[in-house]
């Protein structure tokens, strides 16, 4: 199939009608938005189950960290409906908030003080006491393989170490969803495969519901679900099985290729 003739699926119907409920972590319904008149993202459209894991595939460009930015409510989306856990973002925002941990594309740990600093003012900010943060702030360091570092200051750790904390930091609160945004920006592969891994059996084992944005096709796993977003519009939803099967293409790579006319590359 040539590059022009590449189709651009849709999700199907089925999913685009289902509401939220307990079972549904993120639902994203019709989402428009416009910076000063001019579209970046268009009817975007997706769910996400608890404990599923989806990737955000789109090139540079595509709308992710705006898209980000609505579900944060750094930007208010006027067209179209957030729900996180069944809340609606507008209507409750704290309570929403409250079930979603973020990575932002920039580190935002302060770099003079220690991990253990770090996590337990985010603590603070969700309401526990420092013996309940530190408590959580070592549990989940252990799952990402960081205990011990609690008393390390930000600047002397790697930037994948860096990474696991901000992630630990995001789980601090125990939320149900977490969303990561290009997460690997500036590591080298090991690193970028070894917290590509922890993410993925955090969710497994935690429970919670990941969207993971990238333009990186290394960073999806043969069974991840992919979300595609290309200019602004959701031209893809389903597994990579699935997607390569639709596209009549040889592998998740050339799929994405076909479905952004090959603005991937
Ligand atoms: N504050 C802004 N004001 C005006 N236009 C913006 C603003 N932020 C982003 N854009 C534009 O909106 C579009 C989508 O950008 P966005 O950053 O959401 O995409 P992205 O998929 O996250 O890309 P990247 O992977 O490069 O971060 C781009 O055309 C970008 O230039």
């Amino acid at each position: 199939m040539t590059r022009e003739m590449a189709p651009a699926f849709t999700p199907e119907g089925g999913k685009q009608t289902r509401r939220a409920d307990d079972s549904t972590a993120l639902d994203v319904r019709d989402l428009s938005f416009s910076y000063s008149g001019q579209p970046v993202l268009e009817s975007v459209s997706f769910d996400l189950k608890a404990g599923e894991f989806a990737v955000l595939l789109g090139p540079n460009g595509a709308g992710k960290t705006t898209l980000f930015s609505l579900i944060t409510r750094l930007y208010d989306h006027r067209q179209g409906e957030i729900r996180i856990g069944g809340l609606d973002l507008r209507r409750h925002s704290v309570e929403a908030h409250a079930q979603m941990g973020v990575v932002f594309q920039q580190p935002t740990l302060d770099m003079d003080l220690t991990v253990r600093q770090n996590l337990s003012y985010h603590g603070a900010l969700h309401g526990m006491t420092p013996a309940e943060a530190l408590r959580r702030a070592s549990q989940q360091l252990t799952r990402l393989e960081m205990q011990g570092s609690l008393r390390l200051r930000v600047r002397h750790l790697s930037g994948g170490q860096r990474r696991r904390v901000e992630i630990a930091r995001g789980l601090l609160h125990e939320p149900r969803l977490l969303l990561l945004d290009e997460p690997t920006v500036g590591l080298d592969i090991a690193s970028r495969r070894a917290l590509v891994e922890h993410v993925h059996r955090l969710c497994r084992e935690q429970g919670v519901a990941v969207l993971w944005a990238t333009h990186l096709i290394d960073e999806v796993y043969p069974d991840d679900r992919v979300i595609v977003l290309h200019r602004g519009r959701v031209c893809a939803d389903g597994g990579v099985a699935e997607l390569v099967s639709q596209t009549a293409s040889a592998s998740i790579g050339e799929a994405f290729d076909r479905l952004t006319e090959g603005e991937a590359r």
